[in-house]
């Protein structure tokens, strides 16, 4: 089975983030991720890993704001002080608490540009990031999200994003590629991860439809998980799904699939 970490912002939602970390630890995870931790102090988080024995391996950085309907700033050309002041708050959330992925999502295209213009911000702006998380000894990673779940988002499949890695020319930038998101977009999983194994950094998944945990959807995740262990992948494979049970009752599905192997 692959090596896997647990999501902090949508599981465990039972209770409020602080008290998710013990009740990962409970389930045996000793690897999470959080979407934006900011709500917390960060000595707060190094605390709450430390007891639980845990390591955090992904954040997000800020994202403008979520509530009014940002889904991501990085491709908004008005918005690059905003987003580069951002950067400096997630690296210094991630060197406290030791993470060493950051995940930067393009955003919505806005309307009042070209694509090339918001394509050349997008570009300008990982390239930054792939230079300042270097120098911290970060792995810059960008995701594609589906455009069913959030229109107009701007990276929408791995294609897309492997020729802007090209664009960007950078050796510190990786795609965070998530399961449930490419089979909306792409389908074709395992082929696309074996093919592109060297520019993908991070997993995620959930099943499809519905965004919930293995076994509730379309996808065969105990021919998955095979896959990506056959593969040689060496990185973490997380679960974000919106569980469709209790989080408790949604994890039987992973003593179900081990039963398999
Ligand atoms: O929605 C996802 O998928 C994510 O991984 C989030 O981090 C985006 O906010
Ligand atoms: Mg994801």
């Amino acid at each position: 089975m692959p090596d896997f970490a647990v999501n902090l912002s949508m599981l465990f939602t039972e209770v409020p983030l602080a008290e998710r970390f013990s009740l990962a630890a409970e389930q045996g995870f000793q690897k999470v991720e959080i979407q934006f931790p900011y709500e917390l102090p960060a000595p707060q988080i190094a605390s709450l890993l430390q007891q639980n024995n845990q390591q955090l391996i992904l954040l997000n950085a800020p994202a403008g704001n979520w509530q009014t309907g940002d889904r991501g700033i990085a491709c908004q050309p008005d918005r690059i002080e905003e987003f580069r002041q951002g950067i400096t708050q997630a690296i210094s959330y991630a060197k406290e608490l030791k993470c060493s992925n950051i995940n930067i999502l393009s955003g919505i295209s806005p309307e009042s540009y070209s694509l090339e213009i918001i394509e050349n911000t997008f570009i300008d702006n990982l390239r930054f990031c792939a230079e300042a998380f270097a120098q911290a000894d970060i792995q810059l990673l960008t995701e594609a999200i589906n455009t069913q779940d959030i229109p107009g988002f701007f990276l929408s499949s791995s294609a897309q994003a492997f020729d802007l890695f090209r664009k960007v020319d950078h050796p510190n930038i990786q795609l965070q590629y998530d399961i449930y998101h490419m089979q909306i977009m792409e389908g074709n999983l395992i082929n696309t991860l074996q093919n592109n194994l060297d520019k993908i950094g991070h997993i995620q998944f959930a099943d499809v439809p519905g965004r919930h945990e293995p076994q509730t959807g379309e996808l065969n995740f105990g021919n998955i998980f095979q896959a990506i262990d056959d593969m040689g992948y060496s990185g973490v494979t997380s679960l974000e799904y919106n569980p469709s049970t209790s989080t408790a009752e949604s994890l039987r599905w992973i003593k179900l699939i081990a039963e398999r192997e």
